[in-house]
């Protein structure tokens, strides 16, 4: 499904992800675990195709991604959450969640109603202005806007880190959830103590290099 080959990326003459390579079948759930600093956001943000890369490519489904505008991602079913959310402040919360089919110039309205359906606490804020809810609300927002896009693919960079742990447990119920619809998923954290919970297959990350972890479930 997803399948990141030796890739470098390097940010104003700083090499800050060295020959990185993991991949994610359909279905499953990958960790990628590494201190702040370590390269996640990086590595999530090559993928997105928001920095440039060198190497052999990043690959997802039939598409080579380096060949992909950032906003086929996507039509290409891939949903992502940056690790900072994200969300247009003046926008309401069913704006936001919108703005990825908008990017696909899709009208998938039943997504949507899913979303609201795996999400009940959305749609009971669904007119607010992104701006006025707390910061634990807005990651679920982002959450939220990842799924509408993300039929296939998740990237979620860091989704617990800075939430009330009654929060993080939602955040990890939906992810846990999302197990019935075949979704792939792809998780960053600091620590193994939200997702581990979550995963089929661990990565580590230190100083830009990704290494399978030992207590992988499944290589
Ligand atoms: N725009 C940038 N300019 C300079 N250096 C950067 C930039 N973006 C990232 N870096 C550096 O690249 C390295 C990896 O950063 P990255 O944000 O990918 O780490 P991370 O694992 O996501 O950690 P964090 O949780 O702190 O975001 C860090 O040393 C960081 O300082």
């Amino acid at each position: 499904m997803l399948t990141v080959t030796d890739i470098t990326v390097s940010i104003q003459g700083t090499t800050v992800l060295k020959d990185a390579s993991l991949s994610v079948a359909a279905g499953q759930t990958c960790g990628l675990i590494g201190r702040n600093g370590a390269g996640k956001t990086t590595l999530m943000r090559a993928i997105m195709g928001a920095l440039p890369f060198t190497g052999q490519g990043i690959f997802f489904r039939d598409h080579d991604l380096a060949e992909a505008k950032a906003h086929n991602r996507a039509e290409f079913g891939i949903g992502y959450l940056p690790e900072d959310r994200r969300l247009v402040p003046h926008f309401t919360v069913e704006e936001n969640i919108m703005v990825p089919l908008w990017a696909a110039k899709s009208e998938d309205r039943a997504r949507v109603k899913w979303v609201y359906d795996l999400m009940p606490e959305i749609g009971r804020f669904a007119d607010r202005r992104a701006m006025t809810l707390s910061g634990g609300q807005q990651k679920l927002v982002a959450l939220a806007r990842s799924l509408v896009a993300g039929h296939q693919l998740l990237l979620l960079d860091e989704p617990f880190e800075g939430v009330a742990p009654a929060l993080a447990q939602r955040l990890m119920e939906v992810v846990a959830d999302l197990k019935s619809e075949n979704l792939s998923v792809l998780v960053s954290d600091s620590d193994y103590t939200h997702s581990k919970r979550l995963v089929d297959k661990v990565y580590t990350i230190e100083r830009g290099q990704v290494t399978i972890a030992p207590h992988s479930k499944a290589a």
